[in-house]
């Protein structure tokens, strides 16, 4: 989208009027610091000094002899295939976080704000009284161990760790973790964290695709890469979709410039939506229909620029917002709106293995009026709806399976519309092709390169032409737009959620990206799909985790069913397609070497010709673990974007503050963590 025109002026009356009343500034104390968007890629920690450095490592793999147990040191579970070194030494090592409240933490010493309650609280905490099985004493038990910040998800993430062995801790401080998984993003967890030996839910900047305004910086700037780069001087290129085709027309309030223009822009033939940059759940959210509502908005906006307060504490300012082309001619189901949730799962960051799932369609409950004051008949959230009294008894109205919306969409629109047979499916969606595949052969389903392509990798099927999968396209086209600024290490694993709507003209939008997607369980669509999604999201993790650690080749994955290849990024570790993982690592010009040393010959690269290839393994639940590990290589530190990379690119100073990544907001406040069920639950 082209940045709108400078310099246009605002029209439309000054009325008085006040702040829509569903984003009444919130309370100073929950408003959190986000200096210059720091990314969480600073770590405030004192670089460790030589003690530190000599700390025992904890690990996956088998136990070195010198390693002898130590009093209270637990070991590995026999039962288990998993082998995880334990980490000598106390459980506990003081940190930032411990000492918060004495002194100024590292943490505030370098700009950063830490959450009043610190990381990650122990999830009985948030959680309130913890299922018979998971209690126990807080350092008894046997590793490998998991933490699970909040409710979301957590008893099948629960359930899928305890199925492998492993015990769950209650204290989000401990470091001797193998697998995190936290709804709230904390500082602590990313400073002490160990690429090559942890799991950790969530990349530290993934607000660059989950907060609205990163998600539009991307997009614009991707759009200009393309328009503007060497190759695009060089003649006509392979389409590259354009974010107007698919990303509704949006304006960021928080930039003088463009919130005039806007402001100039509008008139009353249109209708647009007005949210806040990182809020979910439709919080905050208001139509925008006529002039008195814009001036109304405008005069809000300026009066609190202005405020002497908001010039002072500019960190103080409420959350940046957006204003965005409202759909109006959405495609209904039964006369309501709705909106469809599917998954980019970035299930490896070293390298990048990206993959899509299809999720569910969500409906409102009332019938779809444009021109209704009643936001729950325009917003489709599960949460808007469930405001409604009829809610209980209307429920299993409110998701779809995706099988659902295919039979409806067939039934109601293919004639009609000259749709596809299964459109859902082909065009909208993947299933189908991953259906045929099957049928083809045992082959991992895998988008086209960049997402553009059509056809599926599938020597069998060479004449079968695929229609544009359009929600993987535009996942793919997103998430290459910020990878090159995403902090990457081995070990952090991410579960994003995607709202789409499609218009009357089958035409797909994206909506959003949602960091932390809601996995609650309360109706039977989603007692289905939920579960699926989550489990593989951890198989996948886990097995990527293992082949990257070990310099293996990720393809086929063992652990892939229902998720669909989007990007594989290992040509950007390992120097050609095919080439020997031996050879030299891009990235880490050193891994191999390090690997081979420490590995028997014939464990080395298990791809090379010549060498035995292990069978797949998988545990009894399905997928590898990484106790498959043959060695517990350490990888050197991979490269990461700067901090600054991560930062938004068009605001600055106090602008970008406000508006752009709020990561370091993610920790919780107070109120947050009181309501556990609000908290980042997206879409809930
Ligand atoms: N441009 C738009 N046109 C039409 N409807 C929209 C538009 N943007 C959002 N909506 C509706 O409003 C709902 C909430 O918007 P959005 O998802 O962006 O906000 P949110 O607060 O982040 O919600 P959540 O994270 O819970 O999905 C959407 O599910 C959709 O129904
Ligand atoms: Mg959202
Ligand atoms: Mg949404």
């Amino acid at each position: 989208m082209a940045p709108p025109p400078r310099g246009a002026r605002p029209r439309g009356c000054n009325r008085d009027s006040s702040w829509p009343p569903s984003e009444a500034p919130a309370p100073l104390a929950r408003r959190r610091l986000s200096p210059g968007g720091a990314s969480l890629s600073v770590c405030p920690r004192p670089v460790p000094g030589p003690r530190a450095a000599r700390r025992p490592r904890r690990g996956l793999g088998v136990a070195s002899p010198q390693r002898g147990p130590h009093p209270g040191a637990p070991t590995p579970l026999t039962g288990s295939r998993i082998h995880f070194l334990q980490r000598r030494g106390p459980a506990l090592r003081p940190q930032a976080g411990a000492r918060r409240g004495k002194q100024p933490s590292a943490a505030a010493t370098a700009g950063w704000r830490s959450s009043p309650q610190g990381p990650d609280p122990p999830a009985a905490a948030p959680e309130g009284p913890l299922p018979e099985g998971d209690r126990q004493p807080p350092s008894s038990g046997q590793g490998p161990f998991f933490y699970i910040g909040g409710t979301n998800g957590a008893s099948i993430i629960s359930a899928y760790c305890k199925s492998k062995g492993w015990r769950r801790i209650q204290d989000g401080r401990r470091e001797d973790y193998t697998l995190k998984w936290c709804e709230v993003k904390s500082r602590d967890s990313y400073c002490s964290f160990r690429e090559g030996e942890q799991l950790l839910y969530q990349l530290p900047n993934n607000s660059l695709l989950t907060t609205k305004i990163g998600l539009l910086n991307a997009l614009r700037e991707s759009s200009r890469a393309s328009t503007r780069g060497p190759r695009a001087a060089q003649g006509p290129q392979p389409k590259v979709l354009k974010m107007e085709e698919f990303f509704p027309e949006t304006y960021r309030l928080d930039i003088r410039d463009e919130r005039e223009a806007f402001f100039a822009l509008f008139d009353e033939t249109q209708m647009w939506i007005c949210k806040p940059t990182a809020s979910n759940q439709g919080k905050g959210i208001f139509l925008l229909r006529s002039q008195e509502e814009v001036a109304a908005l405008q005069t809000k906006t300026q009066s609190l620029e202005d405020d002497p307060i908001y010039r002072k504490m500019w960190f103080r300012m409420p959350q940046a917002r957006v204003v965005q082309r409202y759909i109006q001619n959405p495609l209904l189901l039964d006369g309501k709106k709705f909106d469809v949730r599917s998954y980019l799962l970035i299930a490896c960051a070293v390298p990048c293995m990206v993959f899509f799932s299809h999720g569910y369609a969500r409906l409102t409950l009332s019938l779809y009026n444009p021109h209704s004051r009643d936001l729950s008949g325009h917003l489709t959230n599960q949460f808007m709806q469930k405001k409604s009294p009829l809610y209980t008894l209307l429920k299993e109205d409110t998701v779809w399976s995706m099988d659902q919306l295919n039979r409806y969409i067939n039934s109601k629109f293919r004639k009609t519309k000259g749709l596809p047979r299964d459109w859902v499916f082909t065009t909208f969606t993947v299933r189908a092709c991953v259906r045929l595949q099957r049928r083809a052969g045992p082959r991992t389903p895998v988008l086209g390169k960049a997402g553009g392509h059509e056809r599926v990798h599938s020597p069998r099927l060479p004449a079968v032409r695929w229609r544009q999968r359009r929600m993987q396209q535009i996942m793919a086209h997103c998430f290459l737009a910020v990878k090159p600024k995403l902090e990457c290490k081995l070990g952090y694993f991410d579960l994003i959620g995607c709202d789409f709507l499609i218009d009357e003209n089958f035409k797909v939008w994206l909506l959003e990206m949602n960091s932390n997607p809601a996995l609650h369980t309360n109706c039977e669509v989603l007692k289905e799909v939920i579960p699926g999604v989550v489990t593989e999201t951890l198989d996948l993790a886990l097995e990527t985790f293992q082949k990257s650690l070990a310099g293996r080749k990720m393809l086929p994955l063992v652990a892939q069913r229902r998720f669909v290849l989007l990007h594989n990024g290992e040509p950007d570790l390992w120097p050609g397609p095919g080439a020997a993982r031996s050879g030299p690592c891009r990235l880490h010009p050193r891994l191999p070497c390090e690997a081979g040393a420490s590995a028997p010959a014939s464990r080395r690269d298990p791809d090379r010709p010549g060498a035995r290839r292990p069978a797949p393994l998988r545990d009894p639940g399905g997928a590898p673990g990484p106790g498959l590990l043959p060695w517990a290589p350490r990888r050197p530190q991979p490269r990461v974007s700067s901090p600054d990379g991560a930062r938004d690119q068009e605001a600055s100073g106090s602008e970008r503050l406000r508006a752009g990544d709020r990561d370091l907001a993610r920790e919780p406040s107070p109120e947050e963590r009181k309501s556990a069920d609000h908290r980042d639950h997206r879409g809930s």
